[in-house]
């Protein structure tokens, strides 16, 4: 199976369908504009997402979903809340390929991750997640990655894991998804809150303390909706958890960095955090479940509290062992 369609021309999606591409495989880009996806083909880049990152030969951009939809591999490389309107919409398109959700988040009208919402509208589909420590300008760049994909078949993720392992992407499998989908989810909601603390002088301290209890937040959680708990530990939990809590790189920890210093954000910027921050709450209270962290972000977030009553929020809890 050489051929592969990535749909959504985002960072991520551009990212993933470049590396491919050098890596051998035929691979269609597709964009809902159609401006986008012609400016694409002549550029041979895209400037608008993903600007200086040449196009191999091998890859094609395109507007036309049906002729993306030929390939029998594709990769959803849409946000999260946009995944389910986006899968419902062309489900007679999809619901026979082998699907691939790229996002990371839970989605807020059914507090589902990725996998989840493609299983819900397709019961029979073969799908799987992929998830990881990722920028898509190091993917770009062919910079070496680990990412995890995870399905809940063993047939369906060895074919996917060798036919997506690139020159420069190592895969590694598993088989809970569920681990991997709220891993690459909750990081985020975790590294605005680190951002929030950098950009407020809490200092690096405070920094590793929220890392390292808002992975038991993202351990509890991800236990209580089925994970097994070591996932987490993965590269979709703790890897991607390092990576997005620490570099600027990331659109969340720059998210919380400008609210922490006071400066304005950019509303069009995709930062998956922000809705699923609200999804994990719902999901607590659902589920009866402490996160302090988590809930103190959302308050942030909504404008319920600022950064210096969240700070003594968190530091007067009632003391507890680790
Ligand atoms: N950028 C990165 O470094 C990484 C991103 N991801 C994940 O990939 C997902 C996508 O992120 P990015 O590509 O970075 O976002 P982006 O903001 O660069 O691009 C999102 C793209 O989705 C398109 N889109 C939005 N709604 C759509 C719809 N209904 N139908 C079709 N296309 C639609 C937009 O036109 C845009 O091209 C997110 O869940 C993110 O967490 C994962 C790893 C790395
Ligand atoms: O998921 C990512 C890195 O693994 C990208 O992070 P941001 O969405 O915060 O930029």
């Amino acid at each position: 199976m050489d051929q592969i369609s990535v749909l959504g021309a985002g960072a991520f999606g551009t990212a993933l369908a470049i590396s491919l591409a050098r890596s051998g495989k035929t691979v269609t880009l597709w964009a809902r504009s159609e401006d986008a996806a012609r400016s694409m083909q002549s550029a041979r880049e895209n400037i608008g997402r993903l600007p200086g990152k040449p196009f191999p030969a091998s890859l094609s951009a395109t507007s036309d979903l049906t002729q993306a939809c030929k390939a029998p591999i594709l990769l959803l490389a849409v946000p999260m809340q946009q995944l389910a309107d986006f899968a419902a919409l062309n489900k007679s398109l999809i619901q026979y390929k082998s699907l691939v959700a790229c996002c990371k988040g839970i989605d807020l009208k059914s507090d589902r991750g990725p996998l989840a919402v493609l299983e819900d509208l397709m019961p029979d589909a073969r799908v799987a997640i992929l998830s990881g420590p990722s920028f898509a300008v190091d993917i770009a760049d062919g910079l070496p990655t680990a990412l995890t994909l995870a399905a809940r078949d063993k047939d369906v993720v060895d074919m996917l894991q060798s036919e997506l392992t690139t020159d420069t992407i190592r895969l590694y499998s598993s088989l809970d998804p569920v681990g991997v989908e709220f891993g690459g989810a909750l990081k985020n909601v975790i590294a605005i809150a680190c951002g929030l603390a950098m950009g407020a002088g809490l200092g690096e301290s405070a920094r590793a303390a929220l890392m390292t209890r808002g992975f038991s937040e993202m351990q509890r959680l991800a236990a209580r909706v089925g994970a097994d708990p070591a996932t987490l530990s993965g590269l979709s939990g703790f890897g991607d958890l390092v990576l997005t809590c620490t570099s600027d790189k990331s659109r969340n920890f720059s998210h919380g960095f400008k609210l922490g210093t006071g400066a304005t954000v950019d509303p069009n910027v995709t930062v998956e955090g922000v809705a699923t921050a609200k999804a994990v709450m719902h999901l607590a209270r659902t589920l009866d479940l402490d996160m302090p962290i988590t809930t103190t972000i959302t308050q942030i977030l909504d404008g319920h509290i600022s950064i210096s009553e969240a700070v003594e929020l968190l530091l007067s809890r009632p003391l507890k062992r680790e």
